[in-house]
């Protein structure tokens, strides 16, 4: 993960594809280690569907639910009331089941799950402190004021020379 200020002092920590499949086979591998295996996973939408694929991938579980969860605006940092525009199919009270998503941060939309799902355990790659407490396992903290950047959602660009940009 590589963390670069901005001039507005926000931080932001880019996560490469490499890095994602790196912490989700490590998070596959303490998860095995601590609960042994499970029968199904839950994956919340949309951010936990690679996660999720990865995990069942390395645990040889085959058995993937979905909950959809609106709880952020489009733009980043907009948070809003969560809402279960989807709800899982056949996890019942979670029991066997494995939670995942891509990250906690307030919180709130692994606290909604987790109420619906009470059994089930909850696996994350990236926690920032607030949603912490809301996890079972997780790889990595992030700072509360550090903005993750996924691969889905970022791209390569060209970057000018420092040179060329003295000169303007
Ligand atoms: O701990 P919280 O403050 O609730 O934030 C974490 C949630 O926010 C993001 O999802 P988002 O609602 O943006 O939807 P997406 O996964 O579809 O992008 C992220 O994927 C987590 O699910
Ligand atoms: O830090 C974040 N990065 C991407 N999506 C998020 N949703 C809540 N917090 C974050
Ligand atoms: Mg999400």
């Amino acid at each position: 993960m590589t963390n670069t200020q901005t001039p507005q002092s926000v931080q932001y920590a880019t996560v490469t594809w490499d890095q994602l499949h790196r912490d989700a086979r490590h998070l596959a591998t303490e998860l095995m280690r601590k609960y042994g295996s499970f029968q199904g996973i839950v994956a919340i939408t949309r951010g936990g569907l690679i996660p999720a694929a990865i995990l069942g991938r390395e645990m040889g579980c085959r058995l993937i639910e979905s909950i959809s969860v609106i709880s952020y605006a489009e733009e980043e940092g907009s948070q809003r009331e969560p809402q279960v525009v989807k709800a899982p199919v056949a996890a019942g009270d979670g029991e066997g089941f494995l939670i995942v998503d891509d990250l906690v941060d307030s919180g709130v939309t692994a606290k909604l799950v987790r109420e619906l799902l009470p059994k089930a355990v909850f696996a994350c790659l990236y926690a920032k402190p607030d949603g912490k407490p809301h996890t079972d396992q997780f790889v990595m903290e992030v700072p509360q004021d550090t903005w993750v950047l996924f691969p889905w959602d970022t791209a390569p660009l060209f970057v000018p020379p420092l040179v060329k940009k003295e000169k303007e």
